[in-house]
């Protein structure tokens, strides 16, 4: 395929700000993908495929808005979009024009589709809520902090660049195109290593620098920053489980291969793409972005990935506490949610949400089998783990025995407690319904309809709607897992006792 006109107009201005990089990367452009790099001929694993001077990065400390940015105390995301805003609205004129000719204007996040596509797509999936969330937040963040810059502008700023559209478009690239640079550019736009498409769990090119001798006093470290609002939004496991610790919104790259491994020895002033792995000639090269669930690729780079492990689903406390209460009264379920936590379990948590994680393979996390078992016990076994509780801890050694049976259980460290213990059989079925509640959410159209839908859909013509299906069939898959999961311990069960019925008989 011929290079394309703004794939040779960027190589002309990355050769006139220093970048070096192998002939064998070959820039594919295409009108439906966008860009992606393939290997012309094969590459091998150690070789060093492009190095970038860290001064070519649009950072804070780099951009034309430098002072502006400083003096309106703006740091972070927030002052990386005003840095890219104001090198947008100098076209030609700006040091980095070579480079921004060849980004899309925004990148199609759930953060910049209309809050009715946002409702009628993901709706009932983990990201509904936070999207909307995060759209409230940017708003927000606009009006007080990028609105009153412009009062104060050079008269020769073109206002019509850092409207509301412009921040969220900004915000978008941002989200999923910048990578941590060192202490003192802290995250900006890095030409070229932006290029690389992501494939979980297998990374190809890899990202370094060596840390900068740059010094100043003033300087902020970007990754100490006090977590925002935004952050926080991220937090919900789904988007951060573990190594999905990182912020959709924040800029930071704490579990993704955004964030460069230091280099023990090279020029500080470089950042360089190294082959982890060799590469065959004609096969696209790619980077990891870190091990993300969909919830979190969607939410943050636009995308989603077929069979992705690291697929996780939510149930929110408060859907659990509504199953309790159409068995139990308000202040039954409130007494034993207090002994829960009275033997230290909790939720995870996120903005002032409680919820648990179920993983991919539809196993839930125990305190939410532990919070089901303890709302199930009857009530004498229910006083006496109420007791023990009270008295644990105050009474002598010799008397540890007047402790109930399920003090002994439930007293343990969670990643302790038996799971096979907690599985009763009404903890199985308070699981399946958890499960079907949590499936209502997705509104009428079943699985089914779910898989009709995506094979009629064009993902490149139909692309939200395409990642939102995927999206909602993944999560859907893992409540199918989760129902199997509570049903397979009397399946076993089942099984043994019939064994048992055979061998009487067969005796
Ligand atoms: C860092 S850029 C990669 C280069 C990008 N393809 C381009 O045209 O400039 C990240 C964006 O590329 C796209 N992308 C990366 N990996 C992808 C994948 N595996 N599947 C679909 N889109 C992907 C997404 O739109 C994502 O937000």
């Amino acid at each position: 395929m011929a290079t394309s006109r703004r794939v040779r107009a960027f190589k002309r201005w990355m050769k006139s700000r220093g970048f070096e990089f192998s002939d064998a990367l070959n820039f594919v452009d295409s009108p439906e993908d966008g860009i992606s790099v393939r290997a012309l001929c094969q590459l091998k694993e150690g070789e060093v495929v492009a190095r970038i001077p860290k001064d070519a990065c649009l950072t804070i400390k780099t951009s034309g808005a430098r002072q502006m940015i400083e003096d309106a105390g703006l740091d972070g995301y927030l002052g990386l979009a005003v840095a890219l805003m104001y090198e947008r609205s100098l076209g030609e004129e700006s040091p980095w024009a070579g480079y921004l000719q060849i980004l899309p204007h925004q990148e199609c996040l759930p953060l910049v589709w209309t809050l009715n596509e946002v409702n009628e797509l993901l709706s009932g999936t983990e990201l509904q809520k936070i999207v909307q969330e995060d759209k409230a937040l940017i708003y927000e963040d606009w009006k007080e902090n990028i609105l009153p810059i412009l009062d104060f502008a050079p008269s020769n700023l073109n206002p019509n660049f850092f409207a509301v559209e412009e921040y969220f478009a900004a915000r978008s690239l941002i989200a999923s195109r910048s990578f941590q640079i060192d202490d003192y550019h802290g995250f900006g736009m890095v030409p070229l290593a932006d290029l690389f498409n992501h494939k979980t769990d297998a990374e190809d090119v890899h990202f370094t620098s060596l840390s900068s001798n740059y010094e100043s006093d003033n300087d902020v470290d970007e990754n100490n920053e006090c977590v925002t609002d935004e952050e926080e939004l991220a937090q919900k496991s789904s988007i951060d489980h573990e190594t999905e610790m990182d912020t959709a919104f924040s800029g930071k790259s704490s579990g993704r291969n955004l964030e460069p491994s230091s280099v023990e020895d090279g020029d500080p002033s470089m950042l360089e793409m190294i082959m982890i792995k060799d590469v065959s000639i004609g096969a696209e090269v790619f980077n990891t972005y870190g091990s993300m669930g969909n919830a979190a690729l969607l939410h943050r780079y636009g995308f989603t990935e077929q069979d992705n492990p690291y697929d996780i689903v939510n149930i929110d406390l408060e859907l659990v506490l509504q199953w309790c209460s159409s068995l139990f009264s308000g202040r039954y379920s409130r007494a034993r949610v207090s002994l829960w936590r009275r033997l230290d379990y909790s939720a995870c948590d996120s903005q002032n949400s409680e919820y648990f994680e179920i993983s991919s393979a539809g196993e839930p996390q125990i305190e939410l089998l532990i919070l089901l078992y303890i709302m199930l016990l009857p009530d004498d076994a229910y006083h006496k783990l109420d007791i023990s509780v009270s008295v644990a801890g105050k009474i002598h050694k010799s008397s540890e025995t007047a402790l109930s049976d399920d003090y002994y259980i439930l007293s343990k460290e969670p990643s302790n407690v038996s799971k096979e213990r907690m599985l009763t059989r009404k903890v199985c079925d308070a699981l399946l319904s958890v499960a079907d509640m949590r499936e209502s959410l997705y509104g009428l159209n079943s699985i089914e309809d779910d898989f009709k839908a995506l094979e009629r859909c064009d993902s490149v013509r139909e692309r939200k709607l395409f990642h939102s299906l995927m999206l909602r069939i993944s999560e859907r898959n893992i409540l199918k897992k989760l129902r199997n999961y509570a049903a397979q311990p009397f399946e076993t069960a089942k099984r043994n006792s019939a064994r048992k019925k055979l061998k009487s008989s067969t005796k």
